[in-house]
């Protein structure tokens, strides 16, 4: 068991940063995956903490030991790469043995321990099979198990199911969250795919360009983005975003949304709360996902007519676009409740699922509408 303490860590491949000032304390026995696009530094992160990778800069601790001094082999973490990493021509009892091995534990110690972790992830009868008669999920799950049965006081993955179809994706998630559960490893799992974050995480570490953008529960950063980069990141449909003016009218504010769209009715106090957060004086953008436009046959109080103009049916569920001035607000209606495209809806937007950023800077004001 481990508490990851990272400080101000910099990690440069020649000239090019990848890792900018990175704090983060990962708990004892917390599951924390990051998360980011294509080359944000996650994996090297990973790297750092195993010790693959040393950083230019700052302080890695374990349990609160500074480690960046200390081998790969010295850290007692285990590390679990998206390709599977096998030896081919040992048996997977062998395979997940050979760690046990290596430490020179007696035989009747390493025998007990394979067949506990390969109970607990199923594999027992493949114990005398070789990886190449094994499936994709079957492989990683050794993979798994060999990197599990030492008891590391951690375990880095990296896009550890990455590889496999989605259906087996779905199965070995559940069987990870289970694992861990069982377990109570301190957990760090790399992956670009929010979905899988958002299912696996304790919390979520959300990176761009090297650069933490938040760390959250899922909820939180689901519910609360801190930036634009965050909310578009996170969730799907991803949530639409569009430059938006506020318009007072009397008492009354409205929100007229993108290049020459309508403008949609919003609570009377949003001009006060957007001064009071101090920002977004360079122009604001509204952020809201597709279940938060609502969306009517008939026209009811607070809705404007829009067009549809495209429809994803997506089984549960369809994906409307419609249009507003220039662009387009997605909409998440039930399964056939638009006809077609080209039909004319009415539509609101759900206060309470709002949010609005500093066009500018991207960040967050931090403004949550009540109901
Ligand atoms: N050994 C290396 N030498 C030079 N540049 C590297 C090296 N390893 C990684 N990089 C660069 O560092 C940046 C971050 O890479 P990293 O693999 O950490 O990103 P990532 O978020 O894990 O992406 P991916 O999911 O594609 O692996 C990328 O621009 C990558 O090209």
């Amino acid at each position: 068991m481990a508490e990851i303490v990272l400080s101000n860590v910099q990690k440069f491949f020649g000239a090019v940063q990848v890792i900018r000032d990175l704090n983060l304390t990962i708990a004892d026995r917390e599951f924390v995956v990051l998360l980011g696009p294509s080359g944000c530094g996650k994996t090297t992160t990973l790297r750092a903490i195993a010790g693959l990778e040393d950083i230019s800069s700052g302080e890695i601790r374990i349990d609160g030991k500074p480690v960046q001094d200390l081998e790969a082999s010295e850290r007692d973490i285990a590390f679990v790469f998206q390709l599977y990493a096998l030896y081919p021509h040992l048996t997977v009892f062998e395979n997940i043995a050979f760690p046990l091995r290596a430490a020179g534990e007696s035989k009747a110690d390493v025998d007990r321990q394979v067949r506990v972790v390969a109970s607990a992830l199923d594999i027992t009868h493949l114990l005398q099979k070789r990886p190449s008669a094994l499936s994709g999920g079957d492989m990683q799950r050794v993979a798994i198990g060999r990197a599990l049965v030492r008891r590391p006081k951690a375990i880095l993955m990296d896009e550890p199911i990455g590889a496999l179809d989605a259906k087996l994706r779905e199965d070995m998630r559940s069987e990870l969250k289970r694992l861990h559960i069982e377990n109570k490893a301190t957990s760090v799992y790399v992956t670009h795919d929010q979905v899988e974050a958002m299912s696996l995480a304790d919390r979520i570490v959300v990176m761009s360009e090297g650069v933490l953008q938040q760390v959250g529960s899922p909820i939180e950063v689901y519910q609360n983005p801190a930036n634009l980069f965050v909310a578009q990141f996170i969730g799907s449909p991803v949530m639409n975003i569009a430059t938006a003016r506020l318009e007072t009218d009397g008492g009354a504010a409205r929100l007229r949304v993108g290049d020459g769209g309508e403008a949609f009715a919003m609570p009377a106090d949003l001009p006060a709360r957007i001064a009071a957060s101090g920002r977004g004086g360079e122009g604001i953008s509204l952020g809201i996902r597709p279940e938060g436009v609502v969306v009517a046959r008939q026209p009811m109080e607070g809705t404007v007519p829009l067009e549809a103009h495209i429809i994803e049916p997506l089984g549960a569920y369809d994906i409307v676009d419609l249009k507003v001035g220039s662009g387009v607000l997605r909409a998440r209606t039930a399964s056939g409740f638009v006809e077609k495209a080209g039909d004319t809806v009415f539509a609101r937007l759900d206060a309470t699922q709002t949010h609005f950023f500093d066009t500018k800077s991207g960040q967050s004001l931090a403004i949550r509408l009540g109901g």
